[in-house]
Formats: structure tokens, C-alpha cells, sequence
């Protein structure tokens, strides 16, 4: 697969996208729903950057990060500015199908459930390629990585249809060359920063979601 061209990359900053993470995490450890969105937005951006193969899973991200964007613009918006007001909001004024499909089949609570799961595959994706070798497979990682997590979330046919999307990566180095933040060695030096925000903006959220029983929200 070809990389893309020079100019474009200059548009492009892996490290700039996921530092919209860093920006979520508020002084008092609450996740801010814009900048939390923003790093969603940067991630999928760097999809597209990938090939058409990963249309299917972009738009997916899209329009969740468009329905929780809707939201925040929204009536309501000043509720959704952190996902801890939003939980709060959201629950006590029954506007989450907490155990089955009803009225409310697009919460926000249930839409950031899904990419929060797809959170912890960012996690350990970015571990494997941080510690990975120079002949590492960056599709073997992300298979790897989806299975110990997202997986268990999707259906047959989606899991089948995410295998095949993964067999169409590019192999370490070019990889590393889409994300646009230097050699390697700088690659890796930044994914070393950047995961403990990542890590942290996961368990803030997890132990928000477990202590609401979110965590199976249909
Ligand atoms: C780099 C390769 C990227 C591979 C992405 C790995 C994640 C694979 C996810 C496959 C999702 C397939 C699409 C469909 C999903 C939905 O069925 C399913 C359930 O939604 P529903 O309850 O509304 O029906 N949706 C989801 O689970 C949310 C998926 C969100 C995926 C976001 C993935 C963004 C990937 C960003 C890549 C960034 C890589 C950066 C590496 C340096």
C-alpha cells in the first residue's frame, strides 16, 4: 500500500490526536466529553489515512462520535460537558435502556460505551507496537489486541469481517510512517507518553461505568 503523499502528511500528527486525550482528563479527573471526542475524531482520521478497507469500522466511530457530538450541541448540551455529568444526567432522568432496547436506543451513555470497549483495543494495540521488533506484524497485534478485547462485544459476522480488514495493514515501518511522528525510536518514545493517558482515561471511565452498572448497557 502506498503511503500518503508528503503534503498530506503535514495535515497529520499521530501525537497531536491522541494528546486531545491528555486535554479530556479535567484537574479533578473527569473526562471532558469535547476532548475526549476530538481524540475519537483524530483516531478515525488516522483510519481513513489507512485504505477503504477500514470504511466500515470508521463509519461506525463516526457516527457514534456524531450522535454523542449531537448531544453536547444540543438543548442540553451543558449536561454532557463531562462524561461523569452526562452519566449523571442521563440516569436520573431515565434516558438509558439500562437492560433492554427501549425508547432510548441511542443514549449517550450506551454510544460511549462502545467506543470506550474500542478504548481499551486502542490500549493494547499501542502496547504491542510500542514494545514490538522491527519485524513485527502489525495486523498479528491488532488481531491480537481485538481479540482480548473488542471481540467479545461483536457478533460472528463483524468479528469475521474485522479479521479480514486487519490482514490489510501495513506492515511496522510504514505503519509507523502514517502516523507522521518521526523514526521509529521517536514513534516509540511517544507512544510511551501517550499510553498512560490512554490507560488512565480507560479506568476513569471503566470505574464510572461499573460503579452505574453501564457496562452491559444494550
Ligand atoms: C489500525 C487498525 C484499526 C482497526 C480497528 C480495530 C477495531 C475493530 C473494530 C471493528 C468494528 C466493526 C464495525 C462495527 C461495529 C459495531 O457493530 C460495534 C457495536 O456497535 P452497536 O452496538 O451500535 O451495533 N461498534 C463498536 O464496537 C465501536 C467500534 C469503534 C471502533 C473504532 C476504531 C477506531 C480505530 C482507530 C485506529 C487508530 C489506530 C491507531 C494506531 C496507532
Amino acid at each position: 500500500m502506498a503511503g500518503p503523499a508528503a503534503s498530506e502528511n503535514q495535515n497529520f500528527c499521530f501525537k497531536e490526536e491522541l494528546d486531545a486525550f491528555k486535554l479530556s482528563l479535567s484537574p479533578t479527573k473527569e473526562v471532558i466529553l469535547e476532548h475526549y471526542l476530538a481524540g475519537w475524531s483524530g483516531l478515525v482520521k488516522f483510519l481513513n489515512r489507512l485504505g477503504n478497507v477500514f470504511g466500515f469500522i470508521s463509519k461506525d466511530a463516526s457516527s457514534k462520535i456524531q450522535i454523542l457530538r449531537n448531544f453536547l450541541n444540543g438543548e442540553s448540551g451543558s449536561e454532557y460537558f463531562t462524561v461523569q455529568s452526562m452519566v449523571k444526567y442521563e440516569l436520573e432522568n431515565k434516558l438509558v435502556d439500562l437492560k433492554k432496547a427501549g425508547s432510548h436506543p441511542e443514549s449517550g451513555c450506551r454510544t460511549l460505551l462502545r467506543l470506550h470497549r474500542a478504548l481499551r483495543w486502542l490500549e493494547l494495540f499501542l502496547e504491542r507496537l510500542r514494545t514490538s521488533q522491527e519485524d513485527g506484524k502489525t495486523s498479528a497485534m491488532c488481531a491480537e489486541s481485538y481479540n482480548e478485547s473488542l471481540a467479545q462485544f461483536h457478533p460472528w459476522v463483524v468479528r469475521k469481517a474485522a479479521g479480514l480488514a486487519f490482514c490489510m495493514l501495513p506492515g511496522r515501518l510504514a505503519f509507523f510512517e502514517v502516523m507522521n511522528v518521526g523514526t521509529p525510536d521517536q514513534v516509540v518514545a511517544m507512544l510511551g507518553e501517550a499510553l498512560p493517558v490512554v490507560t488512565e482515561v480507560y479506568q476513569i471511565t471503566q470505574e464510572l461505568y461499573a460503579k452505574h452498572d453501564l457496562l452491559d448497557i444494550p
